[in-house]
């Protein structure tokens, strides 16, 4: 008997809409579709839509999954959809259990014609009971498309195939056969990557963003620099800002991280003008790669919560795996 547990954490793969007519809330978990020959354990360590779930929350998943992981084959985690990425993402900095970790949720509620909610959820468990899917920390399956924690992202808020990322899906799950022998036909794209894992106790740092646009001239960057102990801000294209900002993070002691606010492709220091990439790298900034504002925020809450230096902290970000 192979065993899977099962985290239920909220969101609409656990929502129907409330009984007072307000609308779609949290209520139950999702039961478990049928799974001959596994044996499923249940565990819900909170019910929650996905905007109120918390960095501590990660982190306290993250605990309860390295607990469970010597008892399990595999470790499926239902989630809502809005914060899935960061969720997966946190995981992926600090899991260090071989145990498949899949996460996934659903885009309709369970009284909704067409829920996605049971096909999501047979996909995940199909996912990581595969022999194929240890060693990959933790993934996201939507829609039957298997996403990598580090570059997965929502790109849509109302399609039921409503996560992508650059450069896409790492793997396929689909399902063929009656019920009772159903086989999962699952492919896997790319070879797993080297994955640095981290273990704060606390998420205890304070990291705030600031999204760029045409014409920002630094308003509010200096209430979030006396507030936080560290800055993302979601720049424009391979992560330039207008010149009033080069002043500004030059003189800025805590780590000011550039990610970029475009949806795809690296930050890199191009642009010499005031405000280019270039200009702030060599003000001190320092590029979040590939990832997006609210993963590089998590990474830098971690990295702080672990009391690097700002200079230790560029070398993470530097070091080629993200
Ligand atoms: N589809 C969803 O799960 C969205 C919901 N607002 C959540 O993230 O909890």
């Amino acid at each position: 008997m192979k065993r899977l547990a099962v985290i239920h954490t909220g969101g609409t793969i656990a929502s129907r809409p409330s009984p007072d007519g307000r609308g779609v809330t949290p209520q139950t978990p999702p039961s478990v579709p049928g799974l001959p020959g596994v044996q499923v354990t249940h565990h819900q360590p909170f019910n929650l839509p996905s905007p109120h779930v918390t960095p501590a929350h990660m982190l306290h998943l993250a605990h309860l999954i390295e607990r469970l992981a010597p008892d399990a084959d595999g470790i499926v985690v239902t989630h809502g959809t809005d914060t899935l990425e960061e969720t997966a993402f946190l995981l992926h900095l600090t899991l260090s259990a071989r145990t498949p970790v899949v996460l996934t949720g659903s885009m309709r509620h369970a009284e909704e014609i067409s829920w996605d909610g049971p096909g999501n959820l047979l996909d995940a468990a199909y996912t990581a009971l595969h022999p194929q899917t240890a060693g990959r920390g933790p993934l996201a399956v939507f829609s039957g498309d298997i996403f990598d924690a580090r570059t997965v992202t929502k790109v849509h808020t109302t399609a039921v195939d409503a996560f992508g990322g650059y450069p896409g899906p790492i793997g396929r799950i689909d399902r063929a056969g009656p019920r009772d022998q159903m086989q999962a036909h699952l492919r896997y794209f790319a070879t797993p990557e080297p994955r640095p894992t981290y273990a704060p106790e606390v998420l205890t740092a304070r990291v705030e963003i600031l999204y760029a646009a045409a014409g920002w001239t630094g308003e509010g960057y200096a209430e979030a620099e006396a507030r936080a102990d560290g800055l993302v801000i979601a720049a424009l294209g391979t992560g330039n800002l207008p010149a009033e900002l080069l002043p500004l993070i030059a003189s800025t002691t805590q780590p000011v991280i550039i990610a970029t606010r475009t949806h795809a492709g690296p930050v890199i220091p191009v642009y010499g003008y005031a405000g280019g990439g270039a200009t702030l790298v060599a003000a001190g900034a320092i590029p979040a790669s590939f990832l997006n504002a609210h993963k590089a925020r998590l990474l830098l809450m971690v990295l702080l919560s672990l009391g690097m230096s700002r200079e230790e902290i560029r070398g993470v970000f530097e070091g080629g795996v993200f």
